[in-house]
């Protein structure tokens, strides 16, 4: 990979490599765009296969929390970390806290919380060093695990985008096709059977599947066979690229609604679901339920607030179809313009001078 050709083309501003012998600790911190305010991501701990893999991740994941950010309204850039490593063995408290240190070191430019692989645990150790995280622990008068808000906001989504298909937005008798059922998808999975729609889920952890089916009556079935049940939703809520060459025909589903992050394999993939008719809720605003939450904590954490804020996830779907349909384009690329269009908006009104105590003229004061 040619890293300085790749952060051109993408326009990506710092790439960081992270490195403490002792605790082990191999990060990669990726800032994408910072015209909003602070980059604000998660960390993910992930088994990478090679070093490629894991910048590639860093780099994609950190590009979707600028568009993420701009799209959900928050006053903040995109950014996101991956550790290299397992993490159900290669954690330990000195590891959280070099990192802590390293985002230390970026003074305000990059703010962290939870992902795929990190606990509250995982960022209080982190705030042991540094304020710039977010998901510590309410004890803190934070607001903690962030999944539980981001299952409110794909459940909210996925009912505005219910309606755009089906003429209403009730999920009431539905079948829903769950990929991955972890932290957000079983909170998702308990909306959807409170709404009385019904479960098809998959993991490729069987705790999980067994968590699912004795709690919602789900019904389960192999990973490799999610794509082809006959359901009416499928939300892929475990990880990315999984809109592909491999999957697309098999899918029977009329709307694709879920949390996981990059779900399109490459943009190609969400041209072919759109001309299949399939109404997409693109991942980046649906999944913004988390982040909008853990930016609350930026004002002083008030969950009422957040919680309302959340609830808008389904009326920003509602606006991207409506984009869509104006502008005859798939939904992904009507969020893409709907986020880009806001960063320019901004990036234009600060091009005013103003002075402020981070200036040069600041040393003549
Ligand atoms: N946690 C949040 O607040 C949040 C916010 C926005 C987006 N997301 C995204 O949502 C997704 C899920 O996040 P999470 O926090 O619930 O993570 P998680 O690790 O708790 O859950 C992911 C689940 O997917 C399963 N899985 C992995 N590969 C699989 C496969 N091939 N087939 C089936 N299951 C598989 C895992 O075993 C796990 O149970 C991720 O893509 C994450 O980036 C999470
Ligand atoms: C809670 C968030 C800051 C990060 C979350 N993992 C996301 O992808 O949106």
């Amino acid at each position: 990979m040619e890293i300085f050709k790749y952060l051109e083309k993408y326009d990506y501003e710092q790439l960081l490599f992270c490195q403490d012998k002792q605790s082990g600790l191999k990060a990669i911190i990726a800032i994408h765009d910072t015209t909003l305010g602070p980059a604000l991501g998660g960390t993910r701990m992930w088994t990478y296969a090679t070093e490629e893999e894991a910048i590639e991740d860093a780099l994609r994941l950190s590009k979707g929390m600028t568009y993420k950010n701009a799209a959900a309204g928050l006053n903040l850039g995109g950014g996101k970390t991956v550790i290299i490593g397992d993490p159900r063995k290669d954690k330990n408290e000195e590891m959280f806290r070099a990192f802590g240190r390293y985002i230390q070191g970026l003074n305000g430019r990059y703010i962290t919380a939870e992902d795929v692989g990190t606990t509250v645990e995982d960022m209080d150790l982190i705030h042991e060093e540094t304020d710039f995280v977010t998901g510590i622990s309410p004890a803190f008068g934070s607001s903690g695990n962030p999944s539980p808000v981001t299952a409110y906001g794909v459940y909210r989504g996925m009912k505005a985008a219910a309606k755009e298909a089906f003429g209403t937005d009730s999920l009431e008798g539905k079948v829903v096709a769950v990929q991955g059922v972890g932290n957000v998808a079983y909170n998702l999975c308990r909306h959807l059977h409170e709404e009385g729609a019904r479960l098809i889920v998959t993991d490729i952890n069987k705790e999980s599947v067994a968590r699912a089916v004795e709690s919602f009556g789900a019904t389960a079935v192999n990973p490799d066979e999610i794509y082809g049940v006959q359901c009416d939703i499928y939300a892929p809520c475990a990880l990315g690229a999984v809109i592909n060459d491999q999957t697309i025909n098999q899918i029977k589903a009329k709307v694709i609604a879920g949390a996981a992050n990059n779900q399109l394999k490459e943009p190609v993939h969400g041209d072919q679901i759109h001309e299949k008719g399939i109404v997409y809720a693109p991942d980046y605003v649906i999944n913004a339920g988390g982040v909008i939450n853990v930016a609350d904590e930026l004002l002083g954490y008030n969950r009422e607030r957040a919680l309302k804020k959340v609830e808008t996830v389904y009326d920003t779907i509602e606006r991207v179809i409506e984009i869509a349909k104006r502008d005859n384009i798939p939904t992904y690329k009507a969020a893409d313009r709907m986020a880009e269009e806001r960063i320019e908006r901004m990036r234009n009104s600060r091009s005013q001078f103003l002075q402020n105590e981070k200036h040069i003229l600041n040393g003549r004061r």
